[in-house]
Formats: structure tokens, C-alpha cells, sequence
């Protein structure tokens, strides 16, 4: 049996992280950078130890575990319980248990932070296959731990392969094309084991980032409930990383922990992110029949964007390498906030579409822009605005 190249995309957030773990709304998009999962199960004659492999490509390591030690760790009693159909936590005990497992293998210590995906893997591997054994294999365009979603990528897509190859969700059995290829139902129970992986690695997620990562385009997502937004002019951002490592889980517990020490300031902080998130998921559902010009909703836009940044200052998940891209783009009158967990990773400006009409404009990059055809008057654009932020950053285009 093998499942080959099942992928699911990272994202980023427009408004909301962070108060969305807390109950307010908050909005997201698929983006075009992919983490993608392939597995095949061995036989007996392949696999002569009959062991679990996982192969990751991007940080170049491959790890393998004996079938008969997963035994003793996932099924010490003997009863083979993988129960692919109902997605279930892992408890603090068995999470222990695997921190031990993990110490028998020589991680480097500079790719420490793979534990939290290490664990999350043979949770949900022995939970939908049980002991089998069969090698795995992950590759990723999406940087690790920037804030585009790559634990969600990695847990979206290890369990759509995981539960393809138990025979639980079928390829296939919903007709059309890309996501309409696997039925609601399955992306569903893909959707739910994923959760319980990203508990793992983060924590105490919302369940946003793999929401997006499972069903794609653009979401509302408020304490559990996704609704599919549907935007008729795309947005234009550039995303850019300040490639400041940092982790999500200790940034989501750093605002549970101002929120029990300023639970009424907080409180209103996370209220305030509530409306930004709903009125800006109302303006990009906004279409070219509703009378508001496409100006003037990028300024609601970049307003919306600005506010939300400040109070994810209050929040305490800035980073001075997020304020030096801030005040980076302002120079040329662009706006920006962080995305994701923030504390370093990346960074979102908002390209307007007036940088494409506007001769008359005095800014030197817009001015060199307009001698090029339409698209690659937005590509130079950015280009010339990233080239500043290369400096210190890696820059991504997201058009
Ligand atoms: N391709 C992968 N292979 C192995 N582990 C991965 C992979 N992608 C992500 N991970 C795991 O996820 C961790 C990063 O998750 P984290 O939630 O901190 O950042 P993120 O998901 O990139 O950003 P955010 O949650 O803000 O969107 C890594 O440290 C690693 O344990
Ligand atoms: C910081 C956070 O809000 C988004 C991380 O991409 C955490 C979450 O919602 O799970
Ligand atoms: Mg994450």
C-alpha cells in the first residue's frame, strides 16, 4: 500500500491570532507553499527489523523506530486499539512516554525544536495504523516555525496520508477536482486528527491553521466554527520573514499568562480583535457590485491591519525584528503587521492596488515600476521595497 504526495498548504493570518484562542474571530488564507506527506506500508520481506521510518527531507534527517518498542510504548497492555474513526487526545502520560522514546534518539541539539513534530508523528501514526510497519516520508516549502502554519502543513497532511492508507478516507470519493477529490466527511476526520496533532506541538491551539490547511481559501474561524469567505478581488500581500526563530506554543501560554495577570484589560483587547476580524471579513467578501471603491476598501483594509498590529503589541507577541520591517514599509507608506504567532517569524504588507495607477505618484520605486508591463509593475514593486527588508530578511511573494 502506498500513498504518495498527499499535501496541504500553510497559511497566513489577515486578523486575529492569538485572540482567537481566547474566543474572538479571526481570518485566514491558504497560501501556494505546500508540506507534502508520502508513506508506504512494508511487508515483512521489506522491512526485516519491521520498523517505523520517517524520512524529513528539509531538515535532512531520517529517523526509525522497532515496531515491537512502539509496541511497549502505545500498547504496553497488548491490545492493538489504533482506532483510525474517532479522533482521540493524547494523554499527559503517553506524552511523557514518548518524550522518552524520542531521548533513545540522537536528535542534534540544534534541531531540538523537531520533538514537538517528532511526537505529534508517532501519536498519529500509531493511532490510525497502529504498529505497522511503514516508512514516511516529508518534504516542505514552508519555513519551520515562521508563523505560515507549517505544524498544521506537517499534521494536515501526515494524517491525510496516514488515514488514506488505513482505508478510511478514499481519494477520490468526492468527485471534482483538488479538494473536492476527498468528501467533506473525510477532510473532516483528516481535519479533527490534525487538531489532535497540533495539541502536541502547540499547546492549545484554536484549530485555525489546520482548519485552513484542511479546507483551503479564505476562513472566518470563531471558537471552533469556520465559515468559507468568499473574496472576489484577491488581496496582494508580501510576506516576509525575519527569519527570528521562535515557537508558538510558548507564545500562545506568554498571552494566557497576561491574560490571568490583566484579565479585564485583556479581556477588552481580545474584544476590540473581535471586531476587526468581522468587519474585515466583511470587507473582503465585499464584490465589484458593492458601491465602496477598491481604494478606499485596501484604506479599511491597512487601517484594520495597523490596529490589529498594536494590539498584538499589547498582547506582548511583537519583536523587534517586526518593527523594523514595520517601520521598513511605512517608509513607503506601506502597511504591515505580523502574522501567526509572531515574537520574530513573518511579517504581512498589504500591496495596494493603487501602486499600479497611480502615475503621478513621487515615490521613486512606484515611478521605475511604471515602465514595466502591469504584472511586473507589482512584482518590481515589491521587489524594490524587499530588496530594503533583504538585509535582514528572506522575502516571499504572495500575489
Ligand atoms: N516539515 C516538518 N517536519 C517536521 N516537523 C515539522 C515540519 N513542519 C513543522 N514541524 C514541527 O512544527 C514546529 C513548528 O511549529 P510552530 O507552530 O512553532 O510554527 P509554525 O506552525 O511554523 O507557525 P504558526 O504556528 O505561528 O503558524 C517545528 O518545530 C516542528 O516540530
Ligand atoms: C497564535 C495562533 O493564534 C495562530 C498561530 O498561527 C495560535 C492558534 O490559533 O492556534
Ligand atoms: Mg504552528
Amino acid at each position: 500500500m502506498e500513498v504518495v504526495g498527499a499535501r496541504a498548504p500553510g497559511k497566513i493570518i489577515l486578523a486575529g491570532e492569538h485572540a482567537v484562542v481566547h474566543g474572538s474571530a479571526a481570518v485566514a488564507a491558504a497560501i501556494d507553499l505546500y508540506t507534502r506527506c508520502s508513506l508506504r506500508l512494508l511487508t515483512e520481506d521489506e522491512s526485516a527489523s519491521s520498523a517505523v521510518e520517517l524520512e524529513l527531507r528539509d531538515p535532512g534527517l531520517a529517523f526509525s523506530w522497532p515496531c515491537a518498542r512502539l509496541r511497549e510504548v502505545f500498547f504496553p497492555t497488548d491490545s492493538d486499539s489504533a482506532a483510525a474513526g474517532e479522533p482521540r487526545p493524547c494523554s499527559p502520560d503517553l506524552l511523557a512516554a514518548i518524550a522518552r522514546l524520542l531521548e533513545e534518539q540522537e536528535i542534534p541539539e540544534a534541531k531540538i525544536w523537531l520533538s514537538s513534530g517528532l511526537s505529534a508523528f508517532l501519536f498519529l501514526y500509531t493511532s490510525i495504523l497502529g504498529c505497522r510497519a511503514g516508512k514516511v516520508t516529508v518534504s516542505s516549502d514552508l519555513p519551520m516555525g515562521a508563523g505560515l502554519g507549517s505544524s498544521a502543513a506537517f499534521c494536515v497532511s501526515m494524517s491525510g496520508a496516514l488515514l488514506t492508507a488505513a482505508g478510511v478516507v478514499a481519494v477520490g470519493g468526492g468527485g471534482g477536482k483538488g479538494w473536492e477529490l476527498v468528501r467533506k466527511d473525510d477532510l473532516e476526520l483528516v481535519n479533527r486528527w490534525a487538531f489532535q496533532g497540533e495539541k502536541i506541538i502547540h499547546g492549545k491551539p484554536s484549530g485555525i491553521d489546520n482548519s485552513v490547511s484542511t479546507f483551503g481559501s479564505m476562513i472566518k474561524f470563531k471558537k471552533g466554527e469556520l465559515t468559507s469567505l468568499k473574496s472576489s478581488n484577491p488581496v496582494k500581500m508580501l510576506i516576509t520573514d525575519t527569519r527570528v526563530g521562535r515557537n508558538t506554543k510558548a507564545l500562545v501560554a506568554g498571552v494566557s499568562e497576561r491574560s490571568s495577570r490583566h484579565p479585564d484589560a485583556m479581556a477588552s483587547v481580545f474584544h476590540a480583535v473581535n471586531s476587526i476580524s468581522e468587519e474585515l471579513s466583511s470587507i473582503v467578501e465585499l464584490t465589484a457590485n458593492d458601491e465602496i471603491a477598491i481604494t478606499s476598501r485596501e484604506e479599511k483594509l491597512a487601517e484594520l491591519m495597523e490596529m490589529n498590529q498594536g494590539l498584538l503589541q499589547c498582547m506582548g507577541v511583537s519583536h523587534s525584528s517586526i518593527e523594523t520591517v514595520l517601520r521598513t514599509t511605512l517608509k513607503f507608506n506601506l502597511v504591515s503587521k505580523l502574522t501567526g504567532a509572531g515574537g520574530g517569524g513573518c511579517v504581512l504588507t498589504l500591496i495596494p492596488t493603487r501602486i499600479l495607477f497611480m502615475p503621478k505618484s513621487s515615490s521613486r520605486i512606484v515611478f521605475a515600476a511604471l515602465k514595466l508591463r502591469l504584472v511586473d509593475r507589482v512584482f518590481k514593486f515589491a521587489k524594490e521595497t524587499a530588496d530594503v527588508l533583504m538585509e535582514m530578511c528572506t522575502t516571499f511573494f504572495f500575489f
